[in-house]
């Protein structure tokens, strides 16, 4: 299927290109209200997740509303948990909650590893939102990083600390290590099943990985995220790692070709230290709460800090829940009319 709007493909190439390309992670979810009406009927978060059509109709929602430059499959980066053996439940007002988690080595060898068709559903959604996509956008899949995944599934929820996941890395690093390997192979082959399945981009959220000292990223999350990009290579993939403290050196040398940029990281000294990537990021979501004006002059700013080349517009983390789709609106259309103007 050829794609009418390829710009994010193109930017990721490192084409030259017309505009910047738009999109926002978690852009399908709360801030719509055609996601609200559709959401309200159902049973809960999972019930959507893991009905094909459901997950599909979700999924384009942003691209007809917010007429953005790409989709993001609707599903959850805890999918990979459960599909080795370990359930999550949503809770309203919560968030995520493990009914059991991993503490002992016998814990670990309940678990396995799982395969791409052990989430069948996501797939199955993958599929039916490339037919009804019908090449408007290109379709993004995703993943959590393994260390993001072995904090919740230490922890059992999201934590202030992470205290316990953390706690396990120096009590026993090599039961860390064991979980670690196995998170891994199970998200490479659920990558890899996604791609089979037409995911055009694959992006790996590390949202905690701010919480490790640069030697423990290293080696606890680092590591990991090396294998998975030698084993995605015909696939375009970005890294987002929040809050990172590693240099960017040293994240530069990922074989992936877009890095995410959070709204604390500066844009120069990654284009410097890392020429060959195409950034991805990084407005504050707070701006969104701004009026319209703060909103263009901040979007502003930011187009001329990345400037014209390699460069996907986004946030520099999920929208938040309560932003008016309004001031979403503001944001792209600002991104596309002044990212023309510059060049
Ligand atoms: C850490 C993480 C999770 N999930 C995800 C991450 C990494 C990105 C990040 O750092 O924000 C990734 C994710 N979760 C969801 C998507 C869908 C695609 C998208 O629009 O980006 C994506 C890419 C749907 C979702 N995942 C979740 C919702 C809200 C649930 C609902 O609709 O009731 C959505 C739309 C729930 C979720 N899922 C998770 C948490 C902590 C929560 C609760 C907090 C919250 O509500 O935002 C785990």
């Amino acid at each position: 299927m050829e794609l009418r709007n390829d710009l994010l493909l193109r930017t990721i190439r490192g084409e030259k290109t017309e505009r910047t390309p738009v999109w926002l992670m978690r852009q399908a979810g709360r801030i719509l209200p055609e996601y609200r009406a559709l959401r309200n009927k159902l049973s809960g978060f999972k019930e959507l997740v893991e009905t094909p059509e459901l997950a599909a109709e979700v999924t384009i929602q942003p691209v007809d509303h917010l007429d953005v430059d790409a989709a993001i499959i609707f599903s959850d980066i805890l999918v990979i948990p459960e599909a080795m053996g370990l359930p999550y439940d949503m809770v309203e007002k919560r968030g995520p909650l493990f009914r059991t988690t991993i503490a002992t080595e016998s814990d670990i060898n309940k678990l396995h590893v799982a395969e791409g068709g052990d989430i069948q559903y996501t797939l199955d959604a993958i599929q039916i939102t490339k037919k009804e996509l019908n090449g408007r956008v290109p379709l993004i899949g995703f993943a959590g990083a393994p260390w993001t995944i072995f904090a919740y599934m230490v922890e059992g929820s999201g934590s202030k600390t992470f205290s316990r996941a953390r706690a396990m890395l120096y009590r026993e690093p090599e039961l860390a290590h064991r979980l670690l390997q196995m998170i891994t192979d199970s998200t490479i082959n659920y990558l890899h099943a996604q791609v089979e399945a037409g995911a055009d981009v694959l992006q790996v959220f590390d949202s905690w990985a701010g919480i490790l000292p640069p030697n423990q990223y290293e080696e606890f999350s680092l590591f990991y995220l090396h294998q998975i990009c030698a084993a995605i290579q015909d696939t375009p993939l970005t890294v987002f790692a929040k809050d990172v403290r590693i240099s960017a050196k040293k994240l530069n040398e990922l074989d992936c070709e877009t890095i995410g940029l959070d709204w604390c990281m500066n844009p120069a000294t990654f284009r410097q230290e890392m020429p060959g990537k195409v950034l991805q990021g990084n407005l504050d979501p707070c701006v969104l709460y701004g009026s319209p004006d703060v909103i263009m002059e901040e979007t502003r700013r930011m187009l001329i800090n990345f400037g014209t080349k390699r460069h996907i517009a986004n946030l520099g983390h999920g929208v938040y829940p309560d932003i008016s789709p309004e001031a979403v609106k503001t944001f792209i259309s600002v991104v596309k009319e002044y990212s023309a103007e510059l060049r």
